[in-house]
């Protein structure tokens, strides 16, 4: 996958989501446009439909991912395309109103975990990632949330990683472990804010396809077969890129449709109904991001 060319105040401009010094510019970029309050140390990702989650911010200053030049954009209806700096759960935080599929991006996935690697720049060591997701388990209901406590990454297992290519240290280890991806304690501490909120909260694997289609009732059928609890089309390359940097993540899902294992049956998805599912639960989804972060 070669450069991106971009232009910025009619200059072309060329960017690299593999090279440093390219990273390194994009955030000096990022710190000439937000006068920054403090180090922003939590980083959060909206997934489809729970940018309502940037809403709740406090002395917000957003700026919009096509100001930023090398900022790869998003097109997914529900992913506002914002970076919004400000405070959360009394916390200065940075978080990315929508995030970039790898789908809409040719699966260039080291370009869409850049913004990533553009908030460990910043200051964040700790990332709450969320997804709109499918379930595959039958405990599971349509709204309710569940905390990944590991996933399977699909793209990646195929040799679509953010961490191929030529490594340079300083993005971190060529090797990166994947134990204990998701923190144990970030998941411990999650469960307790959920009991105190009366929220549901469930925990299981996560799984990533490439996408943009949804799943067969068979590829449904093998997923779970082999652990699978809630499936989507992203984190997970996210997540791979927080570790390179040693960021602890807590990610979770937003159940947004009961994927269906029978051929026989004609049951629809669709990204509406997606949407409908993120509108019908967000508020859950928001009051309990924004405790977590309160008891960080
Ligand atoms: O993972 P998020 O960004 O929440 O989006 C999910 O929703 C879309 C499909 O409806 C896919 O992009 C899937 O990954
Ligand atoms: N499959 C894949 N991605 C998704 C789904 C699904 O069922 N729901 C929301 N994102």
């Amino acid at each position: 996958m070669g450069n991106i060319a971009l232009t910025g105040n009619s200059k072309k401009v060329e960017f690299n989501p593999r090279n440093y010094d390219d990273l390194i510019k994009l955030t000096e970029s990022v710190r000439k446009q937000v006068d920054l309050k403090e180090v922003p140390t939590i980083g959060i990702i909206c997934g489809s439909g729970l940018g309502g989650i940037g809403g709740h911010i406090k002395d917000a200053q957003t700026l919009p991912f096509k100001q930023i030049v090398g900022f790869p954009t998003t097109s997914v209806i529900g992913h506002k395309g914002n970076l919004v700096f400000g405070y959360l759960g009394g916390k200065y935080v940075v978080c990315l109103q929508g995030r970039c599929h790898p789908y809409e991006h040719g699966m260039d996935l080291a370009l869409c975990a850049m913004p990533v690697r553009l908030m460990h720049q910043l200051g964040v060591e700790t990332l709450i990632v969320s997804n709109a997701a499918g379930s595959a388990n039958p405990k599971f209901n349509y709204g309710e949330l569940m905390i990944i406590k590991d996933h399977i990454f699909m793209p990646g297992l195929a040799g679509f990683s953010p961490l191929v290519g030529v490594n340079d240290p300083r993005f971190g280890a060529r090797f990166v472990s994947l134990n204990d991806a998701y923190d144990r304690q970030l998941r411990q501490l999650a469960q307790t804010v959920a009991k105190d909120l009366n929220i549901v909260l469930h925990e299981g694997v996560y799984v990533m396809s490439g996408g943009p289609q949804y799943e067969t009732p068979a590829e449904v059928v093998f997923y779970k077969t082999v652990g699978v609890d809630a499936l989507g089309m992203s984190t997970c390359h996210e997540v791979t890129v927080a570790r390179q940097c040693g960021i602890k993540v807590l990610g979770f899902s937003l159940i947004c449709n009961i994927c269906n294992t029978d051929a026989e049956k004609s049951v629809d998805v669709s990204h509406e109904e997606v949407l409908k599912a993120a509108k019908f639960s967000g508020d859950n989804a928001c009051s309990f991001v924004i405790e977590f972060i309160s008891r960080l």
